[in-house]
C-alpha cells in the first residue's frame, strides 16, 4: 500500500486513546525564507509529539515562525526539510494528491479570519466538507445542527456570514474544522480577530468541543492568558522549540 492508499483509509487504527502513537510527530523541521539576495531561518530544526487527544499551544512573538509551522504541519506549503509524521504516516513525502487526502481525512483547520463560504449559510459551510468526504446529505446535515448547536448557534443555523457577529462567524469555523471529526486541528490565533471577552468564550467552546470529539489540536497564539487553558505550551524561540 502506498502513502495516499494508506492516507485514503483514513484512521483506521488510530483511535483517540491510542496513546502509543503520536497524532503528530516533527523530527528537525527546518525552514528558511531567501529574499533580496538574505537568508532567513525560521524554523531550525523544530522537534514535537502531540499524542491523540493533547491540546498544545504554540506560542511566540509576532514574527517568531507560528504560522509557517503551522503551515507545514497543513501540508499547505513545500520547501520544508525534516520529517512531519502524521499518524504514523511520513506526509512530508506525499505527493500533492496523497497531502490532499491527509488533509481531508486527518486534519481541520481554523483561521484567525474565519474563510467561510460568503453564499453559503452556516448549516451549508459545515456541510459542504462532509459532502467532500463522502458523507451523506442527511447525515451531514445533523452532524451540522449539532455542532452548531453545541456552540450555542442552534438559532443561527441558516444565517449567511454576513449576518453572523464576529464571534459567531468564527464558531461556524470551529464546527466546520470539526465537521469530519479529524485526528488533529490546526488552529492558527482561531481567536485573533475577537475582542477580549467573545476570544475567552469561544477558545473555552473550542476547547470543550475539542475535548469533547477527542481530537487533537495545535493552537498558535500569542496569547499566554489563553495558552494556558490547553494542555501544554510550547514556545518557539530562535526557530526551535522549547
Ligand atoms: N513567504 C515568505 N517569504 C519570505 N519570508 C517569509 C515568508 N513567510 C514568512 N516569512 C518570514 O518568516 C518569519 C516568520 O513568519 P510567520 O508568519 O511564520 O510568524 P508568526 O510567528 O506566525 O507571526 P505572527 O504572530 O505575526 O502571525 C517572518 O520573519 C516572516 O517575514
Amino acid at each position: 500500500m502506498n502513502d495516499a492508499s494508506n492516507a485514503a483509509h483514513g484512521r483506521r487504527g488510530f483511535a483517540a486513546s491510542d496513546g502509543a502513537h503520536p497524532v503528530l510527530q516533527l523530527t528537525a523541521l527546518s525552514r528558511s525564507f531567501t529574499q533580496g539576495g538574505e537568508t532567513i531561518d525560521v524554523l531550525r530544526g523544530v522537534d514535537l509529539a502531540i499524542a491523540p487527544g493533547e491540546i498544545v499551544a504554540l506560542l511566540g512573538p509576532s514574527g517568531s515562525g507560528k504560522s509557517t509551522l503551522l503551515q507545514a504541519v497543513g501540508l499547505l506549503e513545500g520547501g520544508f526539510d525534516g520529517s512531519i509524521r502524521i499518524m504514523d504516516e511520513e506526509a512530508a513525502k506525499l505527493d500533492a494528491h496523497g497531502r490532499t487526502i491527509v488533509r481531508r481525512d486527518r486534519l481541520g483547520f481554523v483561521y484567525q479570519f474565519h474563510h467561510l463560504l460568503p453564499d453559503f449559510n452556516a448549516t451549508e459551510n459545515v456541510v459542504l466538507p462532509q459532502l467532500v468526504h463522502g458523507a451523506h446529505r442527511r447525515d451531514a446535515d445533523e452532524r451540522a445542527a449539532g455542532l452548531l448547536t453545541a456552540l450555542g448557534l442552534g438559532h443561527r443555523l441558516t444565517h449567511r456570514p454576513s449576518q453572523l457577529s464576529g464571534g459567531e462567524q468564527q464558531r461556524v469555523a470551529v464546527a466546520r474544522a470539526l465537521a469530519n471529526r479529524p485526528a488533529l486541528v490546526l488552529a492558527d490565533e482561531p481567536t485573533g480577530n475577537l475582542d477580549e471577552s467573545t476570544a475567552d468564550i469561544v477558545l473555552a467552546e473550542f476547547l470543550r468541543l475539542v475535548r469533547g470529539e477527542g481530537s487533537a489540536a495545535l493552537v498558535a497564539t500569542h496569547n499566554e492568558r489563553l495558552a494556558r487553558k490547553m494542555d501544554r505550551v510550547v514556545r518557539l524561540h530562535e526557530g526551535r522549540l522549547q
